[in-house]
Protein backbone atom coordinates (compact mmCIF):
# COMPACT_ATOMS: atom_id res chain seq x y z
CA UNK A 1 0.00 0.00 0.00
CA UNK A 2 0.78 3.92 -0.63
CA UNK A 3 -0.15 6.47 1.52
CA UNK A 4 -0.71 7.60 -2.13
CA UNK A 5 -3.58 5.64 -2.65
CA UNK A 6 -6.35 7.13 -3.79
CA UNK A 7 -5.24 10.53 -3.29
CA UNK A 8 -6.79 13.22 -5.84
CA UNK A 9 -4.57 14.83 -8.19
CA UNK A 10 -4.90 17.51 -11.13
CA UNK A 11 -3.71 17.32 -14.28
CA UNK A 12 -2.82 20.82 -15.99
CA UNK A 13 -0.23 21.80 -18.01
CA UNK A 14 1.68 25.31 -18.51
CA UNK A 15 2.28 26.55 -22.90
CA UNK A 16 2.24 22.57 -23.27
CA UNK A 17 4.36 21.90 -20.19
CA UNK A 18 2.81 18.43 -18.76
CA UNK A 19 2.50 19.56 -14.92
CA UNK A 20 0.97 17.23 -11.88
CA UNK A 21 -0.31 18.92 -9.04
CA UNK A 22 -0.69 17.09 -5.20
CA UNK A 23 -1.84 18.12 -2.55
CA UNK A 24 -0.30 16.85 0.44
CA UNK A 25 -0.53 19.60 2.91
CA UNK A 26 -1.79 18.40 6.59
CA UNK A 27 0.26 15.13 5.68
CA UNK A 28 3.57 13.94 6.86
CA UNK A 29 3.74 12.18 3.29
CA UNK A 30 6.66 12.20 0.92
CA UNK A 31 6.25 11.14 -2.52
CA UNK A 32 9.37 8.79 -3.24
CA UNK A 33 11.15 8.80 -6.40
CA UNK A 34 9.81 5.48 -7.43
CA UNK A 35 6.36 6.76 -7.23
CA UNK A 36 7.09 9.67 -9.01
CA UNK A 37 8.71 7.66 -11.46
CA UNK A 38 4.96 5.58 -11.69
CA UNK A 39 2.69 7.95 -11.57
CA UNK A 40 4.77 9.89 -14.84
CA UNK A 41 4.28 6.72 -16.62
CA UNK A 42 0.71 6.64 -16.38
CA UNK A 43 -1.17 8.68 -19.32
CA UNK A 44 -3.34 9.62 -17.15
CA UNK A 45 -1.32 11.16 -14.70
CA UNK A 46 1.71 11.88 -17.20
CA UNK A 47 3.99 15.04 -16.28
CA UNK A 48 7.13 16.41 -17.12
CA UNK A 49 6.82 17.41 -13.65
CA UNK A 50 4.65 16.90 -10.73
CA UNK A 51 4.31 19.79 -7.93
CA UNK A 52 3.85 18.55 -4.62
CA UNK A 53 2.28 21.19 -2.13
CA UNK A 54 3.30 20.41 1.58
CA UNK A 55 2.46 22.57 4.49
CA UNK A 56 4.55 26.23 4.62
CA UNK A 57 7.76 25.86 6.21
CA UNK A 58 8.75 29.52 6.31
CA UNK A 59 6.33 32.27 7.72
CA UNK A 60 5.29 34.43 5.74
CA UNK A 61 4.65 31.25 2.93
CA UNK A 62 1.92 29.69 1.75
CA UNK A 63 3.23 26.53 0.87
CA UNK A 64 6.23 24.51 0.29
CA UNK A 65 6.59 22.72 -2.97
CA UNK A 66 8.34 19.94 -4.31
CA UNK A 67 8.90 19.53 -8.12
CA UNK A 68 9.77 16.41 -9.14
CA UNK A 69 10.98 15.35 -12.87
CA UNK A 70 9.76 12.46 -14.76
CA UNK A 71 12.87 10.15 -13.62
CA UNK A 72 12.20 11.03 -10.14
CA UNK A 73 14.82 13.28 -8.98
CA UNK A 74 13.66 16.40 -7.79
CA UNK A 75 14.12 20.01 -9.27
CA UNK A 76 14.72 23.41 -7.28
CA UNK A 77 12.34 25.52 -9.39
CA UNK A 78 9.74 25.16 -12.37
CA UNK A 79 7.90 28.19 -13.51
CA UNK A 80 5.39 26.64 -15.84
CA UNK A 81 4.40 24.86 -12.96
CA UNK A 82 4.72 27.28 -10.31
CA UNK A 83 1.71 28.83 -12.73
CA UNK A 84 0.06 25.58 -12.44
CA UNK A 85 0.32 25.44 -8.86
CA UNK A 86 -0.90 28.89 -8.29
CA UNK A 87 -3.95 28.63 -10.33
CA UNK A 88 -4.98 25.58 -8.32
CA UNK A 89 -4.03 27.36 -4.75
CA UNK A 90 -7.37 30.35 -5.95
CA UNK A 91 -9.35 28.30 -8.23
CA UNK A 92 -9.87 24.19 -7.26
CA UNK A 93 -12.42 24.07 -4.82
CA UNK A 94 -10.17 21.07 -2.67
CA UNK A 95 -7.07 23.21 -2.51
CA UNK A 96 -7.91 26.84 -2.93
CA UNK A 97 -7.76 29.08 0.44
CA UNK A 98 -8.33 32.68 0.82
CA UNK A 99 -5.33 34.60 -1.07
CA UNK A 100 -5.52 37.88 -1.04
CA UNK A 101 -5.10 39.95 -4.42
CA UNK A 102 -4.37 36.74 -5.81
CA UNK A 103 -0.92 37.14 -4.40
CA UNK A 104 0.77 34.04 -3.74
CA UNK A 105 4.12 33.25 -1.61
CA UNK A 106 5.50 29.95 -2.48
CA UNK A 107 8.94 28.32 -1.50
CA UNK A 108 11.33 25.61 -3.17
CA UNK A 109 14.56 23.80 -2.54
CA UNK A 110 15.81 26.75 -4.16
CA UNK A 111 14.07 29.62 -2.04
CA UNK A 112 10.71 31.78 -2.81
CA UNK A 113 9.15 32.55 -5.33
CA UNK A 114 6.22 35.47 -5.16
CA UNK A 115 3.08 34.75 -7.74
CA UNK A 116 0.93 37.05 -8.78
CA UNK A 117 -1.95 36.82 -10.87
CA UNK A 118 -2.54 38.73 -13.82
CA UNK A 119 -6.09 37.18 -15.64
CA UNK A 120 -8.16 34.20 -15.24
CA UNK A 121 -5.23 31.81 -16.09
CA UNK A 122 -2.58 34.14 -16.78
CA UNK A 123 0.07 34.61 -13.63
CA UNK A 124 3.26 36.17 -13.22
CA UNK A 125 5.82 34.06 -11.38
CA UNK A 126 8.75 36.26 -9.93
CA UNK A 127 11.92 34.07 -10.20
CA UNK A 128 13.97 35.67 -8.13
CA UNK A 129 17.80 37.22 -9.30
CA UNK A 130 19.62 34.74 -11.76
CA UNK A 131 22.72 33.10 -9.87
CA UNK A 132 26.00 34.11 -12.28
CA UNK A 133 28.49 32.42 -10.49
CA UNK A 134 30.52 29.30 -11.78
CA UNK A 135 29.81 27.80 -8.44
CA UNK A 136 26.32 28.70 -7.51
CA UNK A 137 25.16 27.84 -10.84
CA UNK A 138 26.83 25.02 -10.33
CA UNK A 139 29.66 24.34 -12.89
CA UNK A 140 32.49 22.20 -12.12
CA UNK A 141 35.48 24.02 -12.52
CA UNK A 142 36.06 27.97 -11.89
CA UNK A 143 34.71 30.20 -15.34
CA UNK A 144 35.39 33.66 -14.32
CA UNK A 145 33.20 34.70 -17.04
CA UNK A 146 29.98 32.34 -17.45
CA UNK A 147 28.09 34.50 -19.91
CA UNK A 148 30.24 31.85 -22.38
CA UNK A 149 31.43 28.66 -20.83
CA UNK A 150 33.80 26.34 -22.60
CA UNK A 151 32.04 23.71 -23.94
CA UNK A 152 31.27 22.26 -27.57
CA UNK A 153 29.53 19.25 -29.59
CA UNK A 154 31.08 18.37 -32.62
CA UNK A 155 34.33 17.99 -34.73
CA UNK A 156 36.87 20.43 -32.64
CA UNK A 157 37.08 22.74 -35.79
CA UNK A 158 33.85 23.24 -36.48
CA UNK A 159 31.37 22.57 -33.53
CA UNK A 160 27.77 22.09 -34.39
CA UNK A 161 27.34 24.25 -30.79
CA UNK A 162 29.29 25.93 -28.68
CA UNK A 163 29.97 28.33 -25.58
CA UNK A 164 26.63 28.44 -24.07
CA UNK A 165 25.89 30.71 -21.13
CA UNK A 166 25.45 29.50 -17.66
CA UNK A 167 22.57 30.61 -15.67
CA UNK A 168 21.25 29.52 -12.15
CA UNK A 169 18.06 29.89 -11.77
CA UNK A 170 17.28 28.20 -8.84
CA UNK A 171 18.02 25.04 -11.42
CA UNK A 172 21.27 24.91 -13.83
CA UNK A 173 20.86 25.99 -16.77
CA UNK A 174 23.25 26.20 -20.48
CA UNK A 175 21.87 28.30 -23.20
CA UNK A 176 23.34 27.37 -26.91
CA UNK A 177 22.80 30.39 -28.94
CA UNK A 178 22.30 29.21 -32.64
CA UNK A 179 21.86 30.32 -36.03
CA UNK A 180 19.36 29.00 -37.35
CA UNK A 181 16.05 27.54 -36.39
CA UNK A 182 16.57 25.66 -32.98
CA UNK A 183 14.07 22.78 -34.33
CA UNK A 184 16.94 21.62 -37.04
CA UNK A 185 19.35 20.58 -34.32
CA UNK A 186 18.79 16.98 -33.13
CA UNK A 187 18.51 17.86 -29.55
CA UNK A 188 16.63 14.62 -28.76
CA UNK A 189 20.42 13.02 -29.04
CA UNK A 190 22.63 15.51 -28.01
CA UNK A 191 20.67 16.46 -25.15
CA UNK A 192 20.89 13.96 -22.90
CA UNK A 193 25.05 14.41 -23.57
CA UNK A 194 24.90 17.39 -22.37
CA UNK A 195 22.48 17.41 -19.45
CA UNK A 196 25.10 14.81 -18.12
CA UNK A 197 28.48 15.96 -18.85
CA UNK A 198 30.91 16.55 -16.31
CA UNK A 199 31.19 20.20 -16.12
CA UNK A 200 27.64 20.17 -14.53
CA UNK A 201 28.02 18.35 -11.13
CA UNK A 202 23.88 18.61 -10.41
CA UNK A 203 23.28 18.02 -14.67
CA UNK A 204 21.72 20.88 -16.47
CA UNK A 205 18.56 21.50 -18.39
CA UNK A 206 20.11 22.39 -22.03
CA UNK A 207 18.56 24.91 -24.33
CA UNK A 208 18.83 26.16 -28.08
CA UNK A 209 18.23 29.87 -28.55
CA UNK A 210 18.15 31.69 -31.97
CA UNK A 211 17.96 35.44 -31.14
CA UNK A 212 15.18 36.68 -33.66
CA UNK A 213 15.56 40.29 -32.84
CA UNK A 214 16.16 42.17 -29.63
CA UNK A 215 12.79 41.36 -27.97
CA UNK A 216 12.03 38.00 -29.50
CA UNK A 217 13.70 34.54 -28.67
CA UNK A 218 12.67 31.12 -30.02
CA UNK A 219 14.04 28.60 -27.58
CA UNK A 220 14.13 24.48 -27.44
CA UNK A 221 14.56 22.62 -24.51
CA UNK A 222 15.69 19.81 -23.15
CA UNK A 223 15.18 19.35 -19.29
CA UNK A 224 16.90 17.36 -17.63
CA UNK A 225 15.49 14.34 -15.74
CA UNK A 226 12.47 15.11 -18.00
CA UNK A 227 13.69 15.06 -21.80
CA UNK A 228 12.50 16.94 -24.76
CA UNK A 229 8.96 19.03 -23.49
CA UNK A 230 6.58 21.73 -25.37
CA UNK A 231 7.96 24.48 -22.68
CA UNK A 232 10.43 25.32 -19.82
CA UNK A 233 9.69 28.80 -17.80
CA UNK A 234 13.08 28.42 -16.10
CA UNK A 235 14.87 28.16 -19.24
CA UNK A 236 13.06 30.68 -20.95
CA UNK A 237 14.38 33.10 -18.03
CA UNK A 238 17.75 31.64 -18.44
CA UNK A 239 17.62 32.32 -21.62
CA UNK A 240 16.37 36.15 -21.68
CA UNK A 241 19.50 36.60 -18.80
CA UNK A 242 22.12 34.57 -20.98
CA UNK A 243 21.00 37.02 -24.60
CA UNK A 244 21.00 40.11 -22.63
CA UNK A 245 24.23 39.45 -21.02
CA UNK A 246 26.20 39.29 -24.41
CA UNK A 247 23.46 42.63 -25.09
CA UNK A 248 21.73 40.29 -28.29
CA UNK A 249 18.55 41.30 -26.30
CA UNK A 250 17.20 43.99 -24.31
CA UNK A 251 16.61 43.32 -20.74
CA UNK A 252 12.67 42.18 -21.94
CA UNK A 253 11.68 39.17 -24.54
CA UNK A 254 8.91 36.90 -25.75
CA UNK A 255 10.36 33.92 -25.57
CA UNK A 256 8.57 31.72 -28.01
CA UNK A 257 8.64 27.74 -27.07
CA UNK A 258 7.08 24.63 -29.01
CA UNK A 259 4.01 25.44 -26.95
CA UNK A 260 3.79 28.97 -27.12
CA UNK A 261 4.97 32.25 -25.82
CA UNK A 262 6.41 33.24 -22.45
CA UNK A 263 7.04 36.80 -21.17
CA UNK A 264 10.17 37.10 -19.83
CA UNK A 265 11.34 40.86 -17.96
CA UNK A 266 14.38 40.88 -16.33
CA UNK A 267 14.03 43.86 -13.87
CA UNK A 268 17.02 46.75 -12.80
CA UNK A 269 16.02 44.80 -9.09
CA UNK A 270 17.69 42.03 -10.68
CA UNK A 271 14.73 40.09 -10.48
CA UNK A 272 13.67 37.78 -13.57
CA UNK A 273 9.79 37.55 -13.94
CA UNK A 274 7.81 35.62 -16.44
CA UNK A 275 3.84 35.52 -17.35
CA UNK A 276 2.33 33.00 -19.35
CA UNK A 277 -1.05 31.11 -18.87
CA UNK A 278 -2.16 27.63 -17.17
CA UNK A 279 -4.61 25.11 -18.12
CA UNK A 280 -7.05 22.35 -16.57
CA UNK A 281 -7.09 19.51 -18.15
CA UNK A 282 -8.63 16.90 -15.52
CA UNK A 283 -8.25 15.45 -12.34
CA UNK A 284 -7.83 12.33 -11.22
CA UNK A 285 -7.11 10.18 -8.21
CA UNK A 286 -4.08 7.50 -8.24
CA UNK A 287 -5.13 3.76 -8.56
CA UNK A 288 -3.53 1.21 -5.85
CA UNK A 289 -2.57 -0.61 -8.79
CA UNK A 290 -0.24 2.19 -10.24
CA UNK A 291 1.96 2.64 -7.20
CA UNK A 292 2.06 -1.10 -6.10
CA UNK A 293 5.83 -1.80 -5.60
CA UNK A 294 6.79 1.42 -6.54
CA UNK A 295 9.58 2.84 -4.08
N1 LIG B 1 9.73 22.83 -16.83
C1 LIG B 1 10.25 23.62 -15.74
C2 LIG B 1 11.66 23.37 -15.38
C3 LIG B 1 11.93 22.03 -14.83
C4 LIG B 1 13.36 21.94 -14.51
C5 LIG B 1 13.79 20.55 -14.27
N2 LIG B 1 13.81 19.74 -15.47
C6 LIG B 1 15.13 20.53 -13.57
O1 LIG B 1 15.76 21.56 -13.35
O2 LIG B 1 15.55 19.42 -13.21
C7 LIG B 1 10.01 25.06 -15.92
O3 LIG B 1 8.97 25.42 -16.47
O4 LIG B 1 10.80 25.88 -15.45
Amino acid sequence: MSPLDHRRFLKMNGLGNEIVVLDLRGTAIRVRPGEARAIAADPASRFDQMMVLHDPATPGTDAFVRIYNTDGTEAGACGNGTRCVAWAMLEDPAMARPAPEGRLTLETRAGLVAVARVSDVDFTVDMGAPRLRWDEIPLREPFPDTRRIELQVGPIDDPVLHSPGAVGMGNPHAVFFVARDPATYDLARIGPLLEAHPIFPDRANISLAQVLDRHHIRLRVWERGAGLTRACGTAACAALVAAARLRMTGREAVVTLPGGDLAIAWGEDDHVRMTGPTELEHEGTFAPALLAGAA
